[in-house]
């Protein structure tokens, strides 16, 4: 089928299963084809394709709202829903978003990107339908990690004390980005095996119906298996929720799928629709991808599938990872802790290495940090790392659980400053502001690989308080560091100091290379500074700059508010001193997807700007 031609899903509606089967076939090849060229999240996609199909044909949307829990997932939504043709310009700056997006479609009922927000929501969207007395439905797709996330269970645990209908469907292929964990995962597991057992039962019943004898036993033994059915094997789950269960079905099979669906859809109440589908479906290397390495994919060559990169370049996650195994080895007392991001945090050697050291607790980022916390307080040393936006989830718990009980660790948060692909709700813009008010916090950011190292020795010898370590999305050149070299905690370097100029620019993380680079190649006059730790800031060195007469650049690509320059505005400020301070970073508002570069120059935030703002100050420094 030319998908080209898909304007929206009514079209559905005409076909048989057949002619279902084969678009099936299309919109798969048109994932693979196209996901492995732009990047993107690709396994998730996959699997998802006749559940997708089967909903468009059962339901009407944008009248029946159909919400993806995540939404990386909402792919094949986006065919069926008149797309296909933008997706050329996936998760690029001003193309097709990665997720949904209520201002890229009337189909886009609501949109995420962080997990386990859709049943919240779209129980709030079915309160408000039924106060405004409409019938449409609202289903909501969740996947089998995201429906164990904390918020999802709250909203499971309300949706069933409420009137008001939802119809959930649990997409369950088995995976979080890697294996899932939990004991929901070996729940739905038990279901899985009860399927083939199932199975097997009816191939069974229907050999011992051909003969007399044979239908004898049936009858004795299915009175035994009622009376432990009655007595011993609890409803499912979701019964105990107060919610009506279909399932498992076959997410793959469209009879099951659209019976189940209409099912649902004739029901008065809400439901959990229990849907198995195959992660990766229709790519073998993403249908067997057990660390999630299909989940979320830079441009690949489908036929080669994604190669190992080679060579001393390595990601900030891996850099730190690292550095973390090597103390590992020397301290049987630090552990290892992760939300469901074994994968892109790069900690699958260490979970081979130290299986009994190591805990991926699935998507539940405040169970994480107080179990470190408990960790810390019965005499371990957790390091636990969370990408920065997801940390989002759990400030109160390094608040509460951590910092006001002063308990050590080192958090690691991945993923600093802006991502790029995934857009506003990933890029890790707000930690230092969110993080920099809590008290007992040390806060790091390495401008390179032997910083990093040197932070992670610093945070697990010193182990007297919580450490925070930020880190970028992005690559580095590694290099060896040994387990005893540390830093002085609260200590920045200069870069370039030089008493005869009198204008000082202050950044951090990779940035100061940057920086570096551009006042060398335009021979500015300007002095440089690593402010690698943003808590606590250096009090002497900015006491030099007071005394020296420096005028500053604050120079960040993180939310102005509440960041670096605001903490050293407020320190000048408090001790009644005049500096001149002009600070560059995001201003109050979201920052879009795209690459990094295109993004930084849509903030006025690139090295072209500072060098612009740099070269002015220059020229005001020699009028004055
Ligand atoms: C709060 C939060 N934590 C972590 C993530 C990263 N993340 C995105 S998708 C995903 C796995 C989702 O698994 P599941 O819900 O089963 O969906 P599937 O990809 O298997 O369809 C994770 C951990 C996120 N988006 N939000
Ligand atoms: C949807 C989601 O939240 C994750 O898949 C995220 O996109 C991973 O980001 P990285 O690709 O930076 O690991
Ligand atoms: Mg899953």
């Amino acid at each position: 089928m030319n998908l080209e031609k898909i304007k929206n899903p009514d079209f559905l509606k005409q076909l048989n299963v057949d002619e279902m089967e084969a678009l099936a076939a299309d919109i798969r090849e048109f994932i693979i084809q196209n996901v492995s060229h732009t990047g993107g999240h690709f396994s998730s996609n996959l699997g998802v394709v006749e559940l997708t199909i089967a909903l468009h044909y059962v339901f009407n949307s944008p009248i029946d709202k159909i919400i993806f829990d995540v939404g990386h997932q909402s792919y094949v939504h986006k065919i069926l829903t008149g797309r296909v043709n933008d997706f050329a310009t996936l998760r690029q700056f001003n193309g097709l978003s990665g997720f949904q997006k209520r201002n890229e479609s009337e189909h886009d009922a609501w949109e995420a990107g962080h997990s386990s927000t859709a049943l919240s929501g779209g129980i709030g969207m079915a309160v408000a339908r039924d106060l405004n007395h409409e019938t449409n439905e609202i289903i909501c797709v969740v996947g089998d990690a995201a429906i164990m996330s904390g918020e999802s269970f709250e909203a499971l645990n309300y949706l069933g004390s409420i009137d008001s209908k939802v119809i959930v469907i649990l997409n369950d292929n088995d995976m979080s980005i890697s294996k899932n964990v939990g004991g929901l995962s070996n729940f739905f597991s038990e279901i899985r095996i009860s399927t083939q057992y199932k199975n097997a039962k009816n191939n069974y019943i229907s050999f011992l119906n051909k003969s007399k004898t044979g239908r004898k036993i049936y009858h004795m033994t299915k009175k035994i298996k009622d009376h432990i059915k009655e007595n011993v094997i609890d409803d499912n789950i979701f019964g105990e929720f107060g919610l009506d269960y279909i399932g498992p079905v076959n997410g793959h099979d469209f009879h099951d799928l659209i019976n189940a669906l209409i099912l649902a859809r004739e029901m008065d109440h809400s439901v959990v629709v229990h849907v198995h589908t195959k992660k990766g479906k229709g790519y073998v290397l993403a249908e067997n991808d057990r660390y999630g390495v299909y989940h979320g994919v830079p441009p690949f060559d489908y036929k080669e599938g994604i190669l190992k990169s080679k060579g001393n370049i390595k990601s900030w996650s891996a850099i730190i990872s690292s550095q973390v195994e090597k103390l590992m080895d020397e301290d049987e007392d630090i552990v290892v802790i992760t939300p469901a991001m074994i994968s892109g945090s790069c900690l699958g050697d260490i979970f081979k290495k130290y299986p009994n050291r190591s805990f991926d607790v699935g998507i539940a980022e405040e169970h994480a940090m107080t179990f470190a916390a408990g960790l810390s307080n019965g005499g371990k040393k957790p390091y636990i790392t969370v990408y920065s936006s997801f940390l989002q989830r759990a400030y109160d718990q390094i608040n509460h659980d951590i910092a006001r009980m002063d308990l050590p660790c080192l958090i690691g948060v991945d993923r600093s400053g802006l991502v790029g692909s995934d857009g506003e709700t990933h890029h890790g813009v707000f930690d230092i502001s969110f993080l920099s008010s809590i008290p007992h916090l040390t806060i790091m950011t390495p401008k390179d690989a032997y910083e990093a190292k040197a932070m992670v020795n610093t945070a697990m010898k010193q182990f007297d308080h919580p450490y925070i370590l930020r880190f970028p999305k992005g690559s580095v050149e590694d290099c060896q560091v040994d387990t005893s070299e540390t830093l002085q905690i609260g200590t920045w370097e200069k870069i370039i100091d030089n008493p005869d100029y009198h204008l000082t620019i202050v950044t951090y993380d990779a940035k100061v290379y940057k920086v570096k680079a551009m006042i060398e190649n335009n021979q500015l006059p300007v002095n440089l500074i690593n402010a690698r730790f943003i808590k606590p800031l250096d009090f002497a060195m900015l006491d030099e700059l007071y005394e020296n007469h420096q005028s500053l650049i604050i120079y960040e690509t993180d939310l102005m508010t509440g960041s670096l320059g605001s903490l050293i505005c407020q320190y000048y400020a408090l001790k009644h001193r005049y500096m001149s301070i002009d600070c560059m970073g995001i201003d109050d508002h979201y920052t879009p997807q795209g690459d990094i570069e295109t993004l930084l120059k849509h903030e006025h935030i690139a090295i072209d700007d500072l060098l612009t703002l740099t070269k002015e100050k220059c020229r005001e420094e020699r009028k004055s």
